[in-house]
């Protein structure tokens, strides 16, 4: 179980996450979604220890993450397209990172396996697309096996091919009993994917719950995540951040907070 709460961080003077409180369940896909600019990634940095929060806690089955014994063991995360050297093979990579926390080669290829890189992981990551690039990423993520995962936007760079393989794989992890948290500002590849449904715009949580109940709550009859999404944010998610993100999540934050802030001071989404 992840708990995130209060959460907040300060760019000069603007507040990019602002006391955000939100929970994700193990055997649930949960998409922690808003518009370009919102504070996912913010967020997602700041779980894994990479950026220090101003105030607020996150926690994983209670406990910091500073303070979990095993971390890549833990929890495993895609935060961006990672920075590979481009002269190094993805294996190579991939094989530093598991000795550095005592990971054998033979996860390695297991992980190599599972991400679809075989037969390109002896090429230089330097030739990779975006798309293998991910890959890559995912595979780094998945060597300690870890009981937890955040994903931010992993189906970017991906063909229609590949944005299938990332679903089946969040819905497989979610099925073998783990957390997924995924970021994503595509609703209807969302809607696909997701148990829980996590509503973000200006670092301010605005919904959270369950998939049907957020649209059920927020769209009209029959209507579809994208459309609940758009009338809580007030805007299409992948408008520009600049204006569109401030007037939106001004128009859609009365209704929103309500619900999605009683729910996380209740500590659970469901
Ligand atoms: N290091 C930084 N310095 C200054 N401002 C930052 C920094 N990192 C993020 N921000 C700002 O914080 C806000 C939130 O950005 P963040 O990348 O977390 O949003 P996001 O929801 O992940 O958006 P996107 O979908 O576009 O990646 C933005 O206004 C961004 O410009």
């Amino acid at each position: 179980m992840i708990d995130v709460t209060e959460l907040t961080k300060r760019q000069g003077r603007a507040t990019v996450v602002d006391a955000l409180s939100f929970t994700a369940a193990p055997g649930r896909v949960t998409g922690f979604l808003g518009p370009n600019g919102a504070g996912k990634s913010s967020t997602l940095r700041m779980m894994v220890g990479l950026d220090r929060p101003d105030g607020g806690t996150v926690r994983y089955d209670g406990v910091p993450y500073e303070r979990l014994r095993r971390p890549l063991h833990e929890v495993g995360a895609l935060l961006e397209t990672e920075s590979v050297h481009p002269g190094r093979s993805g294996r190579s990579h991939l094989r530093a990172l598991a000795r550095t926390h005592r990971i054998g080669d033979r996860r390695v290829a297991e992980v190599i396996e599972l991400t679809g890189l075989a037969g390109a992981e002896r090429r230089r990551a330097g030739t990779y697309s975006l798309g293998m690039r991910q890959r890559l990423g995912i595979a780094a993520a998945l060597l300690g096996d870890p009981a937890v995962l955040l994903l931010d936007e992993p189906v970017n760079g991906l063909d229609p091919e590949g944005v299938v393989w990332i679903r089946s794989l969040m819905r497989r992890w979610a099925g073998d009993g783990r957390t997924v948290l995924v970021s994503s500002h595509l609703m209807a590849e969302a809607a696909l994917t997701v148990d829980d449904v996590v509503v973000i715009a200006r670092g301010r949580l605005l919904a959270a719950g369950p998939l049907e109940e957020i649209v059920s709550g927020h769209a009209s009859p029959g209507g579809s995540l994208e459309e609940a999404f758009i009338r809580l944010t007030g805007g299409p998610a992948d408008h520009s951040a600049g204006a569109g993100a401030g007037a939106g999540t001004t128009a859609g934050a009365g209704a929103g907070t309500a619900a999605g802030a009683g729910r996380s001071e209740r500590g659970s989404t469901r």
